[in-house]
């Protein structure tokens, strides 16, 4: 487990948990020798002279006191130790998963992801913290207190440590038969997580559909299978249980039978049984709690290795030695790209000249929000190649082709800060000026006047406090203020009332003036305005060239506007 850790984490992290392994040794030996120290004393107390136990009361008080500094300074070296590393796996992680591929991120992962990153991080950094001294002290504490009877009766001693290889093989039997059933409570259990999150976040669908009372059936078979999965695991654990109380118990009983036939033979004392007793029962406690430390060991071995397998996912190959664009039209060369082995975008060719503006339209499922993704390096393509400034994205530094892009999709994702916050994110390093600047020509500032803290006003979870329109509106801010030579748009699909529809508009206009715009289009002005259209259908390209000219074709472009423009008949 702690190769594994330190094979994660890396080696600088192993002189802090070498030193606390050593120190949590060390406090566990001096805990057994300090019940040793118990031989002299009871045998004093037993014998004629009960005085001579008085040195051996203040040895053993002596040891206990040591005992108990040791005791200290290894708990806090196993915090610090802790800390350390908890603090180094979240660096790590975070680092990590910055440098995976945006497309990484779908079909459930950011549930997946963010259990991982809470409870599963620390559930697996807790081992040094609050595991490894008890199971130190479990396995260290009973040997030095069976190397001590070894020293004081051989027979008895050599009783108690064929006790030892037993309770191994029990806890590594066990350990094995336990690894499917708890790593299946875990997938239950991460699995119940994400049900409950979904839950909360389906309560206005929910709602919605009249279903208050009703309880949602998905959340409730995942808690049942949960359920079943913890009684498995539960059921899993007995025998290791009762093995270890079964030999813990039979190792007593044979010490007491051993220790009765050799004081009846006049070998032994009954002071000395007495005393042999007493430090068998010490062993029994540590043997006992090792069928629950071992379990806690291996639940935060199985996040380890979900953390493991997450960071041994490769980002998106670097170029060694990149190119920077020299211009910013943009270019898809036979393009095809396929989504969990399904032809998304297929054998797609284009071309948009520096500063003009593509519209991207077609049936829904089309592949063009997909095809913007591409543009930003989401994903890499399968075939072909995507160019910016006639140099391939996978040719260009992540961060330069990031700075070359703005981005402003239809689902906003503002974060639970307040406007200028999400605003600036565009452009951390801006002024107050340009900030305002860019709220303005997004038509934010009447959003914000609106607002009752104005610019310091929360937007809330995903911004729920704003409207789809609003949120849009934060958007176009954000990627006006990062004054990108290269614009991706994803316009909002959802009805706009009068009045964000024409502050949208006016922001689009904007932020597409004198760059370089791929637009998924859902409005027929804003297509009006586009250089050139692509009509997209099942990843293809079936019509292209301008508004105009395609609706006189008209064919499965014009035929599309119709449908789009036709108000629906009520009643
Ligand atoms: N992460 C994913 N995993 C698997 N399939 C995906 C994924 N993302 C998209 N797809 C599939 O790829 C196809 C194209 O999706 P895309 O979102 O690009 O279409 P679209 O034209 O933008 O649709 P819409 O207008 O409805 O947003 C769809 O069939 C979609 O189901």
């Amino acid at each position: 487990m702690i190769r594994m850790l330190l094979r994660v984490l890396g080696p600088e992290y192993a002189p802090p948990v070498r030193r606390t392994v050593a120190l949590m040794t060390t406090t566990a030996v001096v805990e057994g020798l300090s019940y040793a120290l118990l031989v002299p004393v009871l045998q004093a107390l037993f014998g004629s002279t009960p005085a001579d136990a008085r040195p051996w009361l203040i040895a053993f008080g002596a040891a206990v006191a040591v005992y108990a500094v040791l005791r200290y300074a290894s708990d806090l070296s196993g915090f610090l130790a802790g800390t350390t590393l908890l603090r180094g796996m979240y660096h790590r992680l975070g680092d990590h998963l910055a440098r995976l591929p945006i497309g990484w991120y779908g079909g459930g992962r950011v549930g997946e992801v963010s259990v991982l990153a809470s409870r599963g991080v620390l559930d697996a950094m807790s081992v040094i913290a609050h595991f490894l001294a008890p199971f130190i002290s479990a396995c260290v504490t009973p040997l030095t207190i069976i190397f001590v009877m070894l020293a004081f009766n051989w027979q008895l001693g050599l009783a108690a440590l064929v006790a030892v290889p037993v309770v191994a093989a029990i806890q590594a039997w066990a350990g094995r038969s336990m690894a499917a059933a708890d790593a299946e409570r875990t997938e239950r259990g991460n699995e119940a997580t994400g049900r409950v999150i979904e839950y909360l976040q389906a309560q206005p669908v929910l709602r919605a559909g009249g279903r208050t009372v009703e309880r949602f059936g998905l959340l409730d078979d995942s808690l049942k299978e949960l359920q079943r999965a913890s009684r498995r695991s539960t059921l899993s654990a007995l025998p290791g249980v009762l093995g270890l109380t079964l030999t813990v118990q039979t190792m007593f009983t044979v010490l007491l039978v051993l220790g009765a036939y050799l004081a009846l033979g006049g070998n032994v004392g009954p002071a000395q049984i007495l005393t042999i007793l007493v430090l068998a029962a010490r062993c029994a406690d540590p043997l006992l709690s090792l069928a629950d430390i071992g379990g806690q060991i291996r639940g935060a071995r199985a996040e380890l290795g979900r953390l493991d397998a997450v960071l041994r996912t490769e980002p998106l190959p670097e170029a060694r030695e990149p190119i920077r664009p020299a211009g910013h039209d943009l270019e898809f060369e036979s393009v095809a790209f396929r989504h969990a082995g399904r032809t998304v975008i297929d054998d797609v060719s284009l071309s948009v000249p520096e500063g003009q503006r593509l519209a991207v339209v077609g049936p829904s499922g089309a592949g063009k929000s997909t095809l913007l993704q591409l543009i930003a390096r989401f994903y890499d393509v399968d075939a072909g190649a995507v160019r910016l400034g006639g140099v391939d994205v996978r040719a260009i530094n992540t961060s330069v082709l990031m700075q070359q892009i703005a981005i402003a999709f239809q689902d906003v994702y503002l974060f639970d800060g307040t406007v200028e916050e999400n605003v600036r994110l565009g452009r951390p390093d801006a002024g107050e000026a340009e900030v305002r600047a860019a709220a303005n020509a997004a038509r934010l500032d009447e959003v914000i006047e609106r607002l009752p803290a104005g610019w310091a006003t929360n937007v809330g979870e995903g911004g729920a406090l704003l409207s789809g329109g609003e949120r849009q509106r934060v958007s176009i801010a954000r990627a006006l203020l990062k004054d990108a030579p290269v614009v991706l748009l994803d316009e909002v699909t959802s009805a706009l009332d009068p009045v964000n529809e024409a502050a949208v508009h006016e922001g689009i206009e904007r932020l597409s003036a004198g760059r370089t715009v791929v637009m998924v289009a859902h409005r027929l002005r804003t297509v009006q305005r586009a250089d050139r259209v692509v009509f997209l259908d099942r990843g293809r390209i079936v019509v292209e060239g301008a508004h105009d000219e395609l609706l006189r074709r008209s064919g499965r472009y014009a035929a599309f506007w119709n449908i789009a423009v036709t108000p629906t008949p009520s009643g």
